[in-house]
């Protein structure tokens, strides 16, 4: 899996199945998955859907649709529901974040967001997120999940994007009503083809069905994020995700994106220091896609601060192999080099990163 930080979107039906409250049928496996990705030394940041669907008995409605102060209220009660169902499955703290369009267009709320999603991760908290659907109106909304987790995804500058629903992927048309839809295992590029194979949804607690997912999709990828669409509801996917093999549909990001960024690291950034690499470390950053860890630092030169770029040289060849944007400062790496990151708070007191050097913040020379 090569990727620092992912934002896992779970739609309502994997939360509320049967939309007659919260069932841990499903989110067991993906608790376990995202467990797993964390002791790789992965961030997640989880965007949930199902709080109507939770909330849905609890609140008084006809046979009719619900209006939409109806929903609001389902949402109310249901968001608590949720979380607590959540929590279950996690050792670790989860926090709550409700949000709407309009926090995200609002520069101020944008970085209160991006700060605060920082800071929990770096607690080892797992961030969930959802609409904040009591002041959402129109104006304000989002509107659906799918969208709502691009947007966080980019907030949060996560490399990938996993969308979990209820089918296994993109088909070439909607497989409720077409059984000899096929589905569409990659996609290099949204076009208008692509939009005319999705279809919307038919269940009413969800929102948006597949062309909201291909809008995600389209948002992620053309800012770097590579994009899965899978079914939740097959635990087979995860290990299979684990294993490195696409499960569902994968949107491939857009390089240039990438590439910018790259650009602007090996050519712009000046460096102020150095660490120098064991034999496995340097193998794991130039082969496997890995961030630098602690634990494969040997030595530590040069005087620079949290943020400022360093070369990475390997300890055998003395060669400068890669360059990139250390999360901690020249006198805190002498103090956990060789380390853990499981024993960075031990001794510095506090872990603002199990991760020296991200995979996102580094490039290979
Ligand atoms: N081309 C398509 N490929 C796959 N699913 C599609 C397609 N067009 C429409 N859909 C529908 O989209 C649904 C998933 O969206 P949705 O119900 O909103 O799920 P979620 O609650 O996970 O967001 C599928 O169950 C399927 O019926
Ligand atoms: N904020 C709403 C999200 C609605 C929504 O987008 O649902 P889904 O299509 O299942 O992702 C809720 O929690 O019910």
């Amino acid at each position: 899996m090569n990727f620092n930080r992912a934002v896992i979107k779970v739609g309502s039906a994997l939360v509320s199945p049967d939309a007659k409250g919260c069932s841990g049928m499903y989110l067991l496996a993906i608790a376990r998955f995202i467990t797993e990705c964390q002791q790789a030394g992965k961030e997640i940041i989880l965007v949930s859907s199902g709080s109507v669907a939770a909330g849905r008995q609890l609140i008084q409605h006809g046979a009719n649709v619900p209006s939409i102060p109806t929903k609001q209220a389902m949402a109310s009660v249901g968001q608590m529901q949720m979380m607590a169902n959540w929590q279950r499955f996690f050792d670790q703290p989860c926090s709550q974040l409700l949000i709407t369009h309009a926090d995200l267009k609002n520069r101020e709320r944008y970085i209160n967001i991006k700060n605060t999603l920082r800071i929990l991760l770096a607690n080892h908290v797992i961030p969930i997120v959802n609409e904040n659907d009591t002041v959402a109106t129109d104006e304000l909304k989002v509107g659906d999940n799918d969208n709502l987790a691009a947007l966080v995804a980019l907030v949060s500058e996560a490399d990938c994007l996993f969308i979990l629903s209820d089918i296994d992927g993109v088909y070439d048309q909607d497989p409720r009503d077409n059984p000899d839809a096929v589905l569409i295992p990659e996609i290099s590029e949204i076009t208008d083809e692509i939009y005319a194979m999705a279809g919307t949804t038919n269940n009413p607690i969800a929102t948006g069905g597949m062309k909201t997912k291909i809008q995600a999709a389209e948002k992620a990828v053309e800012n770097g994020i590579e994009t899965y669409i899978l079914n939740g509801r097959n635990s087979e996917i995860f290990d299979a995700l684990l294993k490195g093999e696409n499960p569902g549909t994968r949107f491939k990001a857009n390089q240039t994106a990438t590439k910018a960024r790259k650009h602007w690291l090996k050519h712009t950034l000046k460096s102020h220091g150095s660490v120098s690499l064991d034999n496995g470390a340097a193998n794991a950053v130039i082969n496997k896609g890995a961030s630098l860890l602690p634990s494969g630092i040997d030595e530590v030169s040069g005087n620079f601060a949290a943020g400022e770029s360093i070369n990475i040289i390997d300890n055998k060849t003395a060669a400068i192999i890669a360059k990139g944007i250390s999360q901690y400062s020249h006198r805190d790496l002498l103090r956990i080099k060789g380390c853990k990151s499981n024993q960075i708070t031990n001794i510095l007191g506090c872990c603002p990163s199990k991760v020296v050097i991200h995979r996102d913040d580094m490039v290979i020379l």
